[in-house]
């Protein structure tokens, strides 16, 4: 549905997209994620034939991108997206329908079935006077009124409270069970993460990873464990080797290795010492830990509250039992950790 190859978008000397090779499937969601300046909206502005490419190949629904023509398969979603705030959502959609020539009762079916599914209420509102968050959705709603086969938005999710991200981004989800193909852009993994069937991220004009999320996460995380012990771990040559960093956390030390094998070099020092193990759990990478090793910086705009950080040690987010409790399992869920097990259960 869109092939884009050999991309390159230069201004002057500079350099905003270098390079960049994908195709997108028919029926399929497909996110553009990395940081402030990466080249997504650029990107995305080829694609909807906005911008003209300095050099390279791009077609869009079997269309060169710069066809006027191509246009009428397309629904584009700019990253702003000023609405004309005397209208109403209906009479603003309508507009739109009309610039398409699609007849009114199409129109009006239409626009109800989106306003419906975005669970836009007071369409009878001037636009002026509604929220941030039924903006975006207007502005969504906008992008479907030619009924295209291809959507193009960027940063559909961005700025907005959680509800309403949640809400756009199962929306945007949706799409593709009425068979629409999507492009997206995000500056936050999240935002793709259970969206989007495959991801390409962007730093610095390149593509510089590409995938599923989870295929990404593997490839550029690593599982570290955390094990739990009554003293500290006597200082051995395979600690030192692994550079094994210990804490004191509350009345136990933690010391983090990067394998089940290095978890056993633990248990023999701290058997030194004169103690024991008494939990061990592991750590999946983060979104965040990703985001860093495939930018080097870390994410912005992370959700705050919900995904936690370091604690006190003791249910930290990102932890998962060796055993795979289904306490452990609901953990993993959410935060992307999940409860290890007890050193009983793990070393037995
Ligand atoms: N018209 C332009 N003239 C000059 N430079 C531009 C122009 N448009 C974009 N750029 C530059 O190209 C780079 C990529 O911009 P782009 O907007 O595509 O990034 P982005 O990944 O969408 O970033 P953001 O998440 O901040 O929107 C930036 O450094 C930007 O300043």
């Amino acid at each position: 549905m869109i092939e884009v190859s050999g991309l390159r978008k230069t201004y002057g000397d500079f350099a905003a997209v270098v390079d960049s090779d994908f195709a997108v499937e028919d029926g399929e969601v497909f996110g553009i994620v990395g940081p402030n300046g990466a080249g997504k909206t650029t990107t995305l502005k080829v694609l909807a034939g906005l911008v003209e490419p300095t050099d390279g190949e791009v077609t869009v629904a079997g269309f060169d991108a710069s066809d006027p023509e191509m246009r009428r398969h397309l629904g584009f979603l700019p990253e702003e997206s000023p609405l004309y705030e005397e209208m109403t959502a209906r009479s603003y959609l309508r507009f739109f329908a009309d610039l398409y020539d699609v007849p009114r009762e199409v129109a009006d079916e239409r626009i109800e079935a989106a306003l419906d599914r975005l669970e836009l209420d007071h369409r009878e509102r001037r636009l002026g006077d509604v929220s941030k968050g039924m903006k975006r959705k207007v502005a969504i709603a906008r992008s479907l009124v030619n009924d295209p086969d291809v959507l193009v938005y960027d940063e559909p999710a961005s700025g907005l409270d959680p509800v309403t991200t949640n809400s756009v981004l199962a929306f945007t989800r949706e799409l593709r069970e009425t068979g629409k193909t999507v492009v997206f852009s995000a500056h936050n993994l999240y935002h793709v993460e259970s969206v989007c069937d495959r991801v390409v991220v962007m730093n610095e004009g390149r593509i510089v990873a590409r995938g599923s999320v989870d295929g990404i996460r593997e490839r550029h995380g690593e599982t570290t464990y955390r094990v739990f012990t009554d003293v500290a771990p006597a200082r051995t040559d395979r600690l030192t080797e692994l550079d094994a960093t210990t804490e004191e956390v509350g009345d136990r030390f933690r010391t983090a290795v990067p394998s089940m094998d290095a978890v056993a070099a633990v248990r023999e020092a701290v058997a030194d010492a004169g103690g024991e193990v008494v939990d061990i759990r592991s750590r999946e990478p983060s979104l965040e830990d990703v985001f860093l090793d495939i930018v080097g910086r870390p994410m912005p705009g992370r959700y705050t509250g919900d995904l936690g950080g370091e604690s006190d040690g003791a249910d930290e987010p990102g932890e998962s039992d060796e055993s795979g409790t289904p306490e452990g399992d609901e953990e993993a869920g959410e935060n992307g950790e999940t409860k290890a097990a007890t050193a009983t259960e793990a070393t037995e």
